[in-house]
């Protein structure tokens, strides 16, 4: 496994917020952004000439709470949605979520401990709180998304999701690559959870690297340990890419190992 390469300006990158960018929370809303975060992938969208995109399951508005006041080039809900910027935009058809929203009803008034998280082309109900519950959270859902024409289920961490079905980080991906400024570059992504391998894919399949965060098997080429080994990977690049002379004093090597 290796470690990422260096990052130059005739990369595009691509970057998960959960687990990649920000530590894993026990609850969506309870993330934190580290300090200066925000201030490196502002200088890295700059150095990149905007080739700088988040990619992940997020609602927009979550990423725009989270990441205010930048705005970067983004696809969320696992590609439903997809912005290169005001003046171009994607959707994934709606769905008719009615047997799905109806389970989830019933569940959750069962067990209130589970949480579900609304989002504008899907759905998502989690168990962090609540792990015994995973294997009841799969088979409510299971049933429910059979019946609603268009929706697939999509396992995460500690999280099942209701989606648009052939909506990927993937496909994401792939049209950010066939637009400027991302077009012709050699594209990187990280990401954390089995529902960033399409990701990996895409980007391997166009000349470039996937960098899996953390453990558990993966078809990336790369590896970095965790949340703050990307954060220190990325300030040490726009420290590098903008010019800063003093080393970062917080950029250690991931160890890399598989899991
Ligand atoms: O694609 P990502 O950016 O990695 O988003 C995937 C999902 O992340 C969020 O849930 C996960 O992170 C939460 C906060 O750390 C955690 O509490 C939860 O257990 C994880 O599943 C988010 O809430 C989902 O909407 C995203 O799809």
């Amino acid at each position: 496994m290796l470690s990422p390469p260096s990052l130059t300006p005739r990369h595009a990158l691509f970057l998960d917020f959960d687990g990649t960018l920000a530590d894993i929370a026990p609850l969506p809303d309870a993330v934190q952004l580290a300090p200066g975060l925000l201030q490196d992938l502002r200088a890295l969208h700059q150095a990149l000439n905007g080739a700088l995109a988040i990619v992940t399951g997020r609602t927009l508005a979550d990423i725009d709470h989270f990441l205010k006041p930048l705005d970067l080039p983004l696809a969320c809900e696992h590609g439903a949605h997809w912005r290169l910027s005001s003046a171009g935009s994607a959707t994934a058809p709606s769905l008719d979520l009615g047997p799905v929203l109806r389970a989830l009803a019933e569940l959750t008034a069962r067990h209130p401990e589970l949480l579900i998280e609304r989002k504008s082309a899907g759905v998502a109900l989690h168990y962090r709180q609540a792990p015994h519950l995973q294997q009841a959270c799969h088979e409510a859902l299971t049933q429910a998304v059979a019946q609603v024409a268009g929706a697939e289920l999509m396992a995460g961490k500690c999280v099942y999701e209701v989606k648009p079905a052939g909506a990927s980080k993937g496909q994401a991906i792939t049209r950010f690559l066939q637009q400027p400024p991302f077009a012709g570059r050699m594209p990187l992504f990280f990401g954390d959870d089995v529902t960033d391998e399409a990701g990996f894919a895409a980007v391997q399949a166009a000349g470039g690297v996937g960098v899996k965060v953390g453990s558990g098997d993966s078809a990336a080429r790369a590896r970095m340990a965790s949340p703050a080994s990307v954060r220190a990977w990325l300030h040490q690049a726009a420290r590098q890419l903008t010019g800063a002379s003093a080393p970062a004093k917080d950029f250690v090597t991931a160890p890399q190992t598989a899991a």
